[in-house]
């Protein structure tokens, strides 16, 4: 599909880049770079159906193709689909499991995704989106990656900024934008274009950004990223935060070939501001994107934690450890949080999160029903194989029966003594299944049929 561009905008772009922009508005005519990642989370994550031999040359689990979101890789959380350039941005943060990162703009999730596989399951990762029917999306990709250690809250930037006050050694703002960079990807966008929408734009990251300064720990680093080329939503915004935070400075980072230096002239001259990173599509292969990565000042500083309480009751251990002894290898008994009737293993029992609207807090074991727990499917799409008593595997016509939620009936009877066991086609686990009776009753969740 062509992408019609605005008169504006080619205006816009010529008086800026000269005869390169047509190079750029050609290019924004050509097909989007699609590309995937592997999840390092999973058993045996290599083991997927796509090919691995076009690796992405700074990334260790990307891969440039395209994935099918039908497939059982996806289903399972074994790949999640990502550009190239947008992988890039959360190289630059260097997450690792001993950090407590908040992800400030986090929804559908490829970044947030991407930072959890860097922290193996350790550490602290904060997901927030401020727009509800988007945080439900980037909550059930979490789920589906079997990702652990993190809080998903659908708040403001704001709602943070009394009681995390310097709490994040790292932030990332993927800023919502003008989405320039995504033209090609998503032509219809361009429609929302207008000049008057990229200073809307830089308005609202303004904003974000001053409640990130707050929230960053001394020492600490915050990752800024758009999809959009305009100078107003990059340099200029970077220019502004440095002048406004002086205690805030850029850090020089490592750019591959099609990678260039962002454009001090574009911004207040500073030349500091070579340190920034532009991408785009005509020099680059994937979609157009700044990014930067800024360090604050100072010696990182371990804030004080006080704990909620767990709100479990003696009778609730039993039922899990009853439903563990028949079902599982192992049961560890960690950070568990009770919220109504569900059990979580929290990320985080820090009592801070009061008062945020929290849509997941860490994992999702299951639910307490009367004198019995039943397990949730985020559980079995974080467990391995040998953590569980049966690892079923179906072959092709019982997965799409039982992806459509429909049972599994069984011709010889298998010696299971146990109820709940896991489902795997192709060697990943993706869904609990109920057996009895020669049957496997299906408990795949209604909104994941297919
Ligand atoms: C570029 S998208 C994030 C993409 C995401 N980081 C990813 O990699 O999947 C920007 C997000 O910012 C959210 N947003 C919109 N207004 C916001 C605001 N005022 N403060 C914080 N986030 C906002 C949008 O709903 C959108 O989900």
């Amino acid at each position: 599909m062509k992408v019609d561009l605005s008169n504006d905008f080619k205006e816009k772009y010529r008086n800026l880049m000269g005869e390169r922009a047509d190079e750029l508005f050609a290019a924004i005519q050509e097909n989007s770079q699609e590309a995937f990642r592997l999840n390092p989370l999973k058993a045996n994550y290599k083991n997927v159906s796509y090919g691995l031999d076009n690796p992405i040359p700074y990334s260790n689990i990307g891969y440039y193709g395209d994935i099918n979101g039908n497939s059982i890789d996806h289903l399972s959380g074994y790949v999640y689909s990502q550009e190239p350039s947008a992988m890039y941005v959360t190289e630059l943060l260097d997450a690792t499991g001993n950090d407590k990162i908040l992800d400030l703009c986090a929804a559908p999730g490829s970044k947030t995704t991407y930072i959890a596989s860097k922290m193996a399951s350790q550490g602290l990762l904060v997901s927030n989106e401020i727009n509800a029917k988007r945080a439900k999306v980037l909550s059930s990709n979490i789920e589906r990656m079997g990702i652990t250690n993190t809080v998903v809250t659908n708040n403001s930037p704001k709602d943070f900024e009394k009681k995390f006050e310097q709490f994040f050694d790292k932030i990332l703002v993927d800023a919502p934008c003008s989405g320039e960079g995504m033209f090609r990807k998503d032509p219809e966008s361009v429609k929302y274009w207008s000049l008057d929408y990229v200073e809307q734009c830089a308005n609202r990251q303004k904003h974000i950004l001053d409640s990130t300064y707050k929230l960053l720990n001394n020492g600490g680093t915050l990752v800024y990223s758009t999809c959009t080329f305009s100078p107003e939503e990059n340099e200029q915004n970077i220019a502004w935060f440095l002048e406004k935070y002086p205690d805030m400075h850029l850090e020089e980072i490592k750019k591959y070939p099609g990678m260039e230096d962002g454009r001090p002239e574009w911004g207040n001259n500073n030349s500091e501001l070579t340190k920034t990173l532009r991408m785009f599509p005509d020099r680059f292969n994937g979609e157009g994107h700044f990014m930067c990565k800024l360090v604050k000042d100072g010696e990182l500083e371990e804030p004080k934690e006080r704990q909620i309480s767990d709100g479990l009751k003696k009778d609730d251990f039993q039922y899990v450890q009853k439903f563990a002894q028949a079902n599982l290898a192992n049961l560890s008994q960690n950070n568990w949080l009770k919220i109504s009737d569900f059990l979580y293993q929290a990320a985080s029992l820090d009592s801070r999160f009061k008062g945020l609207h929290i849509l997941r807090n860490g994992l999702k074991l299951g639910e307490f029903k009367k004198n019995r727990f039943e397990p949730d499917i985020a559980w079995i799409l974080a467990l391995k194989p040998e953590e569980l008593k049966t690892d079923f595997e179906l072959d092709q016509a019982q997965f799409e029966i039982y992806l459509h939620g429909e049972s599994v009936i069984l011709t010889d009877r298998p010696n299971f003594d146990n109820k709940w066991i896991g489902l795997s086609y192709q060697g990943k686990l993706f869904s609990w299944g109920r057996y009895s009776n020669q049957q496997i009753k299906n408990v795949y969740p209604k909104g994941l049929r297919r």
